[in-house]
């Protein structure tokens, strides 16, 4: 999917992994939100064009996908493991990632 397609369905799972208490939608979420974000990988955001593929600004695009993909599995893990209010905790952080990595290349 394009990039823009990625970060809605990463929006999309997000609203429900913040709303939700139930251990199955928890962790469905959570598995669409890590696919997106793996797919995302694949793309060039706008602002990036024209950048090398191992230039540092494209390395970085890499690195804050990777921190969100590493916060996601954290949050699984723990929703698998039926600690709800631990994961929901865990993906309440995202929000700084978002943060910090929109303020840069969206
Ligand atoms: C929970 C985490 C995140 C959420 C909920 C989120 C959500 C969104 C949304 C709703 C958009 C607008 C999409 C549209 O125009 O239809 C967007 C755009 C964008 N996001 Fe994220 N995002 C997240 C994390 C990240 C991370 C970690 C990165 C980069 C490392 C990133 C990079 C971008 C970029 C580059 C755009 C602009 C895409 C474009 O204009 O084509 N996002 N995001």
């Amino acid at each position: 999917a394009d990039l823009e397609t990625d970060m809605d369905t990463i929006a999309d799972n997000y609203g429900k992994v913040l709303k939700t208490n139930d251990q199955a939608e928890l962790t469905t979420g959570l598995a669409n939100m890590k696919a997106a974000a793996e797919d995302a990988k694949k793309a060039t955001p706008p602002k990036l064009k024209g950048k090398a593929p191992d230039s540092p600004e494209i390395q970085d695009y890499h690195k804050g996908l990777d921190t969100l993909i590493g916060q996601i599995d954290k949050a699984s893990e723990l929703a698998k493991a039926g600690k709800i209010d631990e994961a929901k905790k865990e993906a309440e952080g995202f929000k700084a990632t978002r943060n910090e990595n929109h303020k840069k290349f969206k």
